[in-house]
C-alpha cells in the first residue's frame, strides 16, 4: 500500500491508473478506523482494481470546535488495518494541502439541507460537499463508496454527484453494526463506559418506531413519540432530534399513505459525544 500526502502526487498516481484501464473506487473517511469503514474497503476491494482511501479530519465540515478537537486521529493504526483490507493507497493530506486558500465553496441542496443534520450543524454539508468534490476531483474514481450510517450525507452527495456531473457510481454500503445494535462510529472510542453501556438504546428505539410503523397501527407522529419516551427513560441520553421521513426526499412523514420507504433518523447526546443512526423500513 502506498500513502499520499498531496493532491499532486494523488493526481498523477490518478492519470497513471486510468491509463492503463484501472478502476479506481475512493472511500473517504475521517479515520479512526473501525469494521464499518473496513467492510466499505472490502467492497471496492471487490468490485476495482485500485482503492484509494482518503483519511482526512475535515475542519470545513465542523460546526462544534470541541468536536474538530476531539475527533480520535489514529494514523498509524489506520495504514495498518488498511493494507489487509485491500487499500491500494492511503491519501492522508494536511488541512493547508486540502485548503490552500482557506476556501470553502458555497453549496445550496434546498430542502435536503433544512432538515436534521443540516439544520442542527450549520454549514455542515458545506464542508461535505466542498470537500467530497475536492476528493472526486483528485482521485477521479469509478465508484466512490459511503455508508448508510450517514443517510442524509448520502442523499446530498447523491445530488452533488448530479449537479456536477460527476462520472462516477455511488455505492451506498448498509450500516455495520456492533453485537449489541451500536452503529459503529469513529465518536463511539470517546464514549464513557457508562455512556457505551446505554447506547444500544438509540437503534433500540429506532427499531420500537419501526414496528410501530410497519404495522401501521399508529401515526408517524405516535410512532416517534413511542421512540422518544423510550429514550426520556435513560437520562444519560438527550436526543437532538428524531425524525419519521421520506427516505428519499428526507422530508418528515405526517401520513404514511405519502410515502412507501421511511427513513427513522435520530442524533443523540451521550455524556458530551454526539452519535446519529437510521434505519430505513419499507411499509
Ligand atoms: N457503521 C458504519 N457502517 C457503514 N458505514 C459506515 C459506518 N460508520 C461510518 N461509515 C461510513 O464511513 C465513511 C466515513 O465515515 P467517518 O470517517 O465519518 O466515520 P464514522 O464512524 O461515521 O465517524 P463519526 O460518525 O464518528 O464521524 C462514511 O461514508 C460513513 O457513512
Ligand atoms: C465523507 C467525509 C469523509 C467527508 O469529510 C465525512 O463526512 C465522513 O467521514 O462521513
Ligand atoms: N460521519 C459524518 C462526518 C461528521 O460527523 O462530520
Amino acid at each position: 500500500m502506498e500513502i499520499l500526502n498531496t493532491a499532486t502526487a494523488l493526481q498523477a498516481r490518478t492519470e497513471e491508473w486510468r491509463r492503463a484501464g484501472q478502476r479506481i473506487g475512493l472511500v473517504p473517511t475521517m479515520g479512526a478506523l473501525h469494521e464499518g469503514h473496513l467492510q466499505l474497503v472490502r467492497a471496492a476491494a471487490q468490485e476495482c482494481e485500485v482503492v484509494v482511501v482518503s483519511v482526512f479530519v475535515n475542519p470545513t465540515q465542523f460546526n462544534n470546535p470541541d468536536d474538530f478537537r476531539l475527533y480520535p486521529r489514529l494514523p498509524e493504526a489506520d495504514a495498518e488495518l488498511l493494507a489487509p483490507a485491500g487499500c491500494t493507497a492511503l491519501f492522508l493530506p494536511s488541512v493547508e494541502e486540502m485548503y490552500p486558500q482557506s476556501t470553502v465553496l458555497q453549496f445550496s441542496f434546498g430542502k435536503l439541507e433544512q432538515v436534521m443534520e443540516g439544520t442542527h450543524r450549520p454549514g455542515h454539508f458545506n464542508g461535505v460537499a466542498t470537500v467530497v468534490s475536492k476528493l472526486f476531483h483528485m482521485s477521479r474514481p469509478h465508484r466512490a463508496y459511503f455508508g448508510q450510517k450517514d443517510l442524509q450525507q448520502v442523499t446530498i452527495v447523491r445530488q452533488l454527484i448530479a449537479d456536477l456531473s460527476f462520472d462516477l457510481e455511488l455505492v451506498v454500503f448498509p450500516t455495520v453494526r456492533e453485537a449489541d445494535g451500536l452503529a459503529m462510529s469513529s465518536r463511539n472510542r470517546r464514549l464513557s463506559a457508562e455512556a457505551r453501556a446505554v447506547a444500544p438504546r438509540l437503534y433500540a428505539a429506532l427499531q420500537l418506531a419501526a414496528q410501530r410503523s410497519t404495522a401501521r397501527a399508529v401515526s408517524p407522529e405516535e410512532a416517534r413519540q413511542a421512540a422518544l419516551d423510550y429514550l426520556a427513560a435513560e437520562p444519560a441520553i438527550e436526543v437532538e432530534y428524531l425524525e419519521v421521513a421520506d427516505a428519499r426526499t428526507l422530508q418528515p412523514v405526517t401520513e404514511w399513505q405519502e410515502t412507501k420507504t421511511v427513513a427513522l433518523c435520530l442524533a443523540a447526546h451521550l455524556g458530551g459525544v454526539r452519535l446519529i443512526d437510521n434505519l430505513v423500513v419499507t411499509l
